[in-house]
Order: C-alpha cells, then sequence, then structure tokens
C-alpha cells in the first residue's frame, strides 16, 4: 500500500468499512462533497466505478481511497486497489488509545474534537453502540461498548420462540407496553436512553463543558427519543452523521500537503 502524493488529484474517497455497510465520502480538497453508504463488497476491488447518480463529474476509476475498517475480511478485498491508504490507530493524534480500538471510534472522537471543540463525548448508534470520551488534553479516558438499537432488537428475534422482528416506531414509544411489540421497543429503548443519560451525567460531572455528539446509522431516531426528554441537554448535544469524514480528513490533510 503506497502513499498516493496529494497534488496528482484533488479528488479523494473516504471509505469506512462498518460492521452493516460500507460509508462512502467524496472530498475535492479538504471539502466534503458527498456521501453515502453501500452493501459490503463480494469481491476484491481492482478499479472503481463511481455511480453515475452520484453526479461526480470527471472522477478517474482509480481515485484514492483513504480506508479505514473495523472488518478485516472486507479489508482483504482491497489489496489490489492500486491507490489505497490505509488508515490505523498509530497515525491517529490523541493519546492512550489502546491497541485493540475500533478505528471508527478513534476517528469519530477526533472529527468530534477537531470540528466541535475537546473535550467531548461520541455516542456512535450503529451495529454496536458505543461512548467514547476524550479530555482537552487529546487523552482518551475510556468509554463504552453495547448491543445497537437494530441487534437487540433482531437477538430477541431469533433467540426466542415467540418475540417477533420488531422495528424502531418514528417517535417514542408508551414506556408502558401493552402488546408484545410495544413491550419490545419500550424495554430496549428506555433501557438504551437510561443507559445513554446515565453516562452522560457521569461525563460531565468531569468535563462540564463538554459537547456531545450523536452520530451513526440510528443517531437521528435516537436524537428524536432523547432529545424532547433531555432538554436540558439541548446547547451542548449535536447530532452529526459525518463525524468520522472529519476525523479522516483532519488525519489525511496532516499527511500530505493540500
Ligand atoms: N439503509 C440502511 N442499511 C443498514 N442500516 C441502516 C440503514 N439505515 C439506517 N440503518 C441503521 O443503521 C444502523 C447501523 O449503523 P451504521 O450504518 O452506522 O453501522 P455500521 O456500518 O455497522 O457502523 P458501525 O461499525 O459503526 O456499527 C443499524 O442499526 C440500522 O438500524
Ligand atoms: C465496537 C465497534 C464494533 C463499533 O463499530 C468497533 O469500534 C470495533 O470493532 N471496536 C473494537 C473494540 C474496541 O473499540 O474496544
Ligand atoms: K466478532
Amino acid at each position: 500500500m503506497t502513499q498516493i502524493p496529494f497534488s496528482q488529484s484533488h479528488h479523494w474517497l473516504a471509505l469506512m468499512i462498518g460492521n452493516s455497510r460500507l460509508h462512502w465520502g467524496y472530498f475535492q480538497g479538504e471539502t466534503l462533497q458527498k456521501s453515502w453508504d453501500t452493501p459490503h463488497l463480494t469481491n476484491e476491488i481492482i478499479t472503481l466505478t463511481i455511480p453515475d447518480h452520484l453526479l461526480i463529474p470527471e472522477v478517474p476509476n482509480h481515485l484514492p481511497v483513504y480506508l479505514a475498517s473495523v472488518v478485516p475480511s472486507q479489508t482483504t478485498l482491497w489489496q489490489k486497489y492500486p491507490n489505497l491508504s490505509l488508515i490505523t490507530l498509530d497515525q491517529i493524534p490523541l493519546e492512550k488509545l489502546y491497541p485493540t480500538m475500533g478505528i471508527d471510534r478513534a476517528l469519530a472522537v477526533l472529527g468530534s474534537g477537531e470540528t466541535y471543540g475537546f473535550p467531548c463525548l461520541v455516542i456512535d448508534a450503529g451495529t454496536a453502540l458505543t461512548i467514547t470520551g476524550v479530555n482537552s488534553d487529546r487523552t482518551l479516558v475510556g468509554g463504552a461498548i453495547l448491543p445497537g438499537f437494530k441487534l437487540q432488537l433482531q437477538v430477541l428475534a431469533t433467540q426466542t420462540a415467540a418475540l417477533p422482528q420488531t422495528f424502531l416506531p418514528p417517535n417514542l414509544p408508551p414506556r408502558w407496553g401493552t402488546t408484545t411489540l410495544e413491550s419490545i421497543q419500550s424495554g430496549i429503548i428506555y433501557t438504551i436512553l437510561a443507559g445513554i443519560e446515565a453516562f452522560i451525567q457521569d461525563w460531565l460531572q468531569s468535563f462540564p463543558d463538554s459537547k456531545i455528539l450523536l452520530t451513526g446509522g440510528d443517531s437521528i431516531i435516537l436524537s428524536t427519543y432523547f432529545l424532547p426528554k433531555n432538554r436540558y441537554l439541548e446547547q451542548i448535544l449535536y447530532q452529526d452523521k459525518n463525524l468520522i469524514f472529519w476525523g479522516l480528513q483532519s488525519v489525511i490533510s496532516k499527511q500530505i500537503k493540500m
């Protein structure tokens, strides 16, 4: 994997491989022009044709790809792609990251700090739901990992006889469910919300000036559920689906003179 001189092209792709799907960002210089998601790859990739509907003009087929991944089997499929740079934990300018920490968490909390300021707490509602806090010295304080909303719903449906597959309702369901569906929704949603609130309150005791960022595939629905119950957090709580891209942009712009 070779480092691409950035001057070759101002067009580049950020690719975050998550556990559910691929998250793409198309950048011109430091500007994120578009972002989109696709399913995991099934075959090795050698050239990359950008879908027409993304309306990216004149994009070459070997656009530089800056790849961060938490799925090793997907990373392998990129080995023969000519313009690939793999972003790994050692390139993240944060202190005390531990060796097995997910690069998505490190990038999201870096992107959050660079954009909204340090200290910051990131709540990433993806396949897994992660909580990651960094202080004003850009040092990892720590975090937590639990099954995400969809995974919790799925596991109840697949590991029990009587419980059906359940969806996330568009608005907060009643706490006291009177049907199976409502009871599952209530159980998962209210316990996740209570857990998140407890982590935030604990964090704010140590870092009262911290911003709190919600990101990940379920972050919009999470803020819909969470904000009306926690109006006191309104001034410090933000939803931003692009935190990982801001983190990648920060790492890459420091490696390469734009
Ligand atoms: N089109 C979609 N495809 C898959 N998941 C989706 C989609 N839209 C929303 N989601 C939600 O996004 C969640 C997955 O989040 P995200 O895409 O951030 O996960 P991911 O790619 O696995 O990343 P991570 O590794 O951070 O978990 C799922 O729980 C699902 O409910
Ligand atoms: C927790 C996930 C799955 C979230 O995508 C990812 O960040 C990961 O694989 N992390 C490795 C373990 C850790 O972060 O401690
Ligand atoms: K695993």
